[in-house]
């Protein structure tokens, strides 16, 4: 037999856990994927079952380490990359979740950040965790499990809750309830972490009145958190050594590891992060500043562009407009419309993300006629997403003065060569989509294997990595500003709707 190791990657997203097997060339060996149970108890609110995603979690390890044949203690290190800001409070001797997992897209807690705003704390929480006030973030749900479950906040001042995110509380499950910890990256999504010191902040706990005994140790993104224990890996104590938010792993994965390198995940929605070095940039314009991963105690950090909907715009499609038989038939027809015939869709299901933060603004369509087709429909909500991507990165270049050093894609809808064309047209700039869709579990991977010195340095495993496929702008100029200018308007007529 051979004595080939390989590191895992346990990839908890939003909707399924994933466990990916990757190699020393960082290719992929094997996977296996399980979704789990959403909960929506209340209109605009969403949970999940800690203990269902955990279950999930063990499932995808046996069946990915079954279906390879690889036994376990073949696995060098794991990895994990998750959903962040999703938020899990657990009894500490029982290890029970005293409440569901309250997940990020959740608005039960938007009373919690209106009144942080009223308050005027809006510029202090900027200031210490790059974050704008918003339910979005783990603080306030936090606050809200420690209100509603009876007893909730004396027992966690007694000493007898904790706190996670995603990644600590597989972490913890993973160790048999020994180690409770995190990464930079997920820390800096709670909202009660200071970016700057790199600390849990004092005084945002004294204002959200959440005791400091919950919290999670935080340590960098590659450092050995601790050892399997227990069932999941028949009894062999394998290293768990790379902890990052998804939307960071995938800058890792996609090895954007210096100032100005961006990536865009183009998947239900879109993530865009431009990696700006060593030192935090703050935005006006409703970007946010966010840890891109640690190594040795020290961090790199990050500007990030929320778009809500991006591939949920071609879902929408599909399943209420019945235009297109399938995502990826929207690809076909968005060549055989030729034009886009003056037509845009500003998909704004759920208000505006990045960088306009508008929550009220709704979906429009402008441009009709009597000879608009299905096809130029289709094709202007595919371009949609590529003006909104522009947005943000013009947003980020002008604030940061840093220009893009490349762009760096990945994410499902980023397999349509329509959107991408389009994108490099718009931006006039090239554009690299990676060979690996899952960059994220790539990233997790990088991070596990260099902290056990599977891989012995970034330059090994940039030697392995291998190119995408390139996408080069072929708009002429005036034809790209006429475009852009029809989807600023749009946005802004989207706007004035509303009112
Ligand atoms: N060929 C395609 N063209 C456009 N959109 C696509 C295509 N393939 C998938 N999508 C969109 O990509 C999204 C799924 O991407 P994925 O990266 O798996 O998302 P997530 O991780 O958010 O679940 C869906 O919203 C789907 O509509
Ligand atoms: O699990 P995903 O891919 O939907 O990503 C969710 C983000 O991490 C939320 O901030």
């Amino acid at each position: 037999m051979s004595n080939k190791q390989y590191i895992m990657s346990i990839d908890e997203g939003t909707t399924s856990a994933r466990a990916i097997l990757f190699g020393h060339d960082g290719q992929i060996v094997a996977k296996a994927q399980k979704e789990f149970k959403q909960y929506f108890p209340q209109p605009g609110w969403v949970e999940q079952d800690p203990i269902e995603i955990w279950n999930a979690v063990e499932s995808v390890i046996s069946e990915v380490l079954i279906n390879s044949g690889i036994p376990p203690y073949k696995v060098r290190s794991i990895g994990i990359t998750n959903q962040r800001e999703t938020t899990v409070v657990w009894d500490k001797r029982g290890g029970k979740p005293i409440y569901n997992a309250i997940v990020w897209q959740s608005k039960q807690t938007n009373q919690l950040a209106d009144r942080l705003k009223a308050d005027g704390y809006a510029d202090l929480i900027h200031q210490k965790t790059g974050l704008i006030v918003d339910s979005y973030f783990s603080g306030t749900k936090i606050r809200w499990i420690l209100d509603h479950v009876k007893d909730a906040q004396k027992r966690a001042e007694n000493g007898e809750l904790l706190f996670g995110t995603i990644d600590s509380w597989l972490l913890w499950k993973l160790t048999g309830g020994t180690v409770h910890a995190t990464d930079y990256t997920n820390a800096s999504r709670t909202m009660i972490f200071n970016i700057n010191s790199l600390k849990w902040d004092e005084e945002l706990l004294k204002i959200l009145n959440i005791p400091k005994s919950m919290l999670p140790r935080v340590e960098s993104s590659s450092h050995l958190f601790g050892y399997t224990k227990g069932y999941s890996f028949l009894g062999v104590q394998i290293p768990i050594a790379g902890i990052a938010g998804d939307q960071q792993a995938s800058l890792f994965g996609q090895l954007a590891l210096e100032s100005g390198m961006t990536k865009n995940t183009y998947g239900t929605g879109a993530f865009i992060m431009m990696n700006t070095g060593k030192s935090p940039k703050f935005s006006s314009n409703g970007l946010l500043t966010t840890i891109a991963y640690g190594i040795n105690g020290k961090v790199k950090y990050a500007l990030e562009g929320s778009i809500f909907v991006a591939g949920s715009a071609i879902q929408w499609l599909r399943d209420e407009m019945g235009l297109i038989s399938s995502a990826k038939a929207s690809e076909r027809m968005a060549f055989d419309a030729q034009t886009n015939n003056g037509v845009y869709v500003v998909p704004a299901f759920t208000g505006l993300g990045a960088p306009y933060w508008d929550q009220e603004t709704r979906g429009s369509i402008f441009g009709l006629t009597s000879t608009t087709t299905n096809n130029q429909i289709v094709r202007a909500t595919i371009e949609s997403l590529g003006f909104q991507t522009k947005d943000v990165l013009d947003t980020m270049v002008a604030e940061t003065k840093i220009p893009i050093k490349s762009l760096v894609v990945d994410g499902g809808a980023a397999q349509n060569n329509y959107l991408m064309q389009f994108q490099a047209n718009i931006l006039n700039d090239q554009i690299e989509r990676s060979l690996i869709s899952e960059t994220t579990a790539q990233g997790a991977a990088y991070l596990a294997g260099l902290a056990v010195g599977f891989w012995k340095s970034i330059d090994e495993i940039k030697a392995t990595k291998h190119i995408g496929t390139f996408f080069e702008p072929q708009m002429d100029q005036g034809k790209r500003v006429e475009l852009y200018r029809g989807w600023k308007m749009a946005v802004q007529a989207a706007r004035k709707f509303k009112e």
